[in-house]
């Protein structure tokens, strides 16, 4: 399907690196190098406006590799980008190591997976039916 997107950066478009992947890579769009000292969050630009249909969704993920090797990951993953919301798609990076991380225009800092979602009302009731599992959570199975 297609997506209307506007792209005010000098960057690349979002693709899909090989044929079955699930995300696209996004890059920052800097005017200059941004420094991302150790605990330090900052709000990234992409330059990307997306126009997603109603019953769409856009999840901002963070990518693994940036993850294990460098400890910079998307604070509020997966954010979420609203069908309809028109601003510029942002991203919040946090370095979580103990090193500064320099972000360089262009250079791809996160990936975003284009999903559906439903849109509920809700069936105000007294009470649920029942369940083997029943209100147990949090590592409530295989207990005796
Ligand atoms: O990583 C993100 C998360 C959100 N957004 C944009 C798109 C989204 O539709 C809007 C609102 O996001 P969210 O609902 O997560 O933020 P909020 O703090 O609840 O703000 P609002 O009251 O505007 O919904 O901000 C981004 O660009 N990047
Ligand atoms: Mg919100």
């Amino acid at each position: 399907m297609f997506i209307k997107i506007v792209n005010e950066s000098n960057n690349p478009l979002p693709h899909y690196s090989t044929e079955m992947s699930a995300g696209m890579d996004l890059r920052a769009f800097l005017q200059e190098p941004v420094v991302l000292k150790p605990l330090e969050r900052k709000l990234i630009p992409t330059g990307l406006y997306i126009e997603l249909p109603k019953g769409f969704e856009a999840q901002i993920r963070p990518r693994s590799g940036l993850a294990i090797k460098k400890g910079v990951t998307v604070l509020n993953t997966p954010g979420t980008i609203d069908a309809d919301y028109r601003g510029e798609i942002k991203v919040i990076l946090i370095n979580l190591s103990q090193e500064d991380f320099v972000i360089e225009n262009g250079e791809r800092i996160c990936q975003m997976v284009i999903a559906t979602h439903e849109t509920v009302e809700w069936n105000l009731v007294e009470e649920l039916n029942e369940t083997q599992r029943g209100a147990g959570g949090f590592g409530h199975t295989g207990k005796n």
